[in-house]
């Protein structure tokens, strides 16, 4: 038995997103658990020692999340709270996604310290991304801008605005806000401009698949709502056989019994961009990600991931 009475360990990366959303996650179940005390584990994954290659060249899957799985499986940790776009589609035998949180804002937000907007930006600007989703639908938009590589965590990319390597950046609304630093959006990206990636704006919590005691604690956390959502958008994803770093955006609106679901897959430089859409009941979430693929895969989008997966 690896879970010590009333103890539950959480594994997190070092980041500063990371340790926010673990710090909520302890918050929120010592909230609903009077007698539980909740420990940070901290470690360091392979993303985050690799800064200086773009993420879309370093390949494998599951990047952010392995050294964490490790720990679960190891007994050293008992949960790991992961943002729900960095999560690989498929979990490692012994472990599964328990858990979908509330949903913050899922919108790409439009950072500068000049601009106002995407719109707003003199041709030849230098605007910074890492994002092959969000590069493909800029360039689409905005063939006169050059798009540079961004890395490293959210303080490192402000920074790195700052010092003035770009005029401006895209990042996750939802980080910037988590992160007390809504004040540095200067506008949101609309869906329709920039569809987000799936998961964006969620977190979610894995856990050992056979640990009743863990996912008892863990039950009144859950977002029905956002799980599924999430559930549309990552089956989309998942039927692209699309990993986490790929232009594809997949998003999920729910409205009374509806779910509709956006999706879109693209060539990076912006040549071509296929989209589509899909609505039914909320209950057949995961069926209509999987159809929305489908059309997409009929449209092309199999030629398009081809040659993304090539040419990195
Ligand atoms: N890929 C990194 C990552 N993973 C989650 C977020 C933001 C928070 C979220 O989407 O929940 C970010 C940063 C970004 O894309 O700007």
């Amino acid at each position: 038995m690896t879970t010590k009475n009333n103890v539950l360990r959480i594994a997190t990366r070092k980041s500063a997103l990371a340790l926010w959303q673990a710090e909520f996650v302890k918050a929120e179940l010592e909230k609903f658990h009077a007698d539980l005390t909740v420990e940070l584990v901290p470690m360091s994954t392979k993303g985050d020692k690799i800064l200086d290659t773009p993420l879309a060249k370093i390949g494998g899957k599951g990047l952010f999340v392995k050294e964490l799985e490790q720990a679960m499986l190891e007994g050293r940790a008992d949960i790991a709270v992961h943002s729900m776009k960095d999560v690989p589609v498929d979990f490692p035998a012994g472990l599964e996604l328990h858990t979908i949180c509330e949903r913050e804002d899922p919108r790409d937000a439009f950072v500068s310290n000049q601009y106002q907007a995407l719109a707003d930006l003199p041709a030849g600007a230098v605007v910074g991304t890492s994002s092959l989703r969000r590069q493909c639908q800029i360039r689409a938009m905005r063939p006169d801008l050059v798009i540079k590589d961004l890395r490293g965590n959210v303080n490192t990319r402000l920074a790195k605005l700052d010092a003035g390597e770009f005029d401006a950046i895209i990042l996750a609304a939802a980080g910037l806000i988590r992160l007390e630093m809504a004040e540095r959006i200067a506008s949101f990206v609309s869906v329709e401009d920039s569809l987000p990636a799936n998961g964006q704006g969620a977190v979610g919590i894995e856990c050992r698949s056979d640990d009743a005691q863990v996912q008892a604690w863990l039950a009144p956390l859950e977002h029905s709502e956002t799980r599924m959502r999430v559930l549309a958008e990552r089956a989309m994803n998942r039927r692209l056989e699309g990993g986490c770093q790929v232009p594809i955006g997949a998003f999920a609106e729910i409205a009374g019994e509806q779910l509709t679901l956006r999706g879109l897959v693209g060539a990076v430089d912006g040549s071509q961009i296929l989209r589509g859409e899909q609505s039914g009941p909320v209950a057949d979430a995961e069926q209509l990600g999987i159809r929305l693929a489908e059309t997409l895969l009929a449209q092309g989008a199999d030629q398009i991931l081809a040659e993304v997966y090539r040419d990195n």
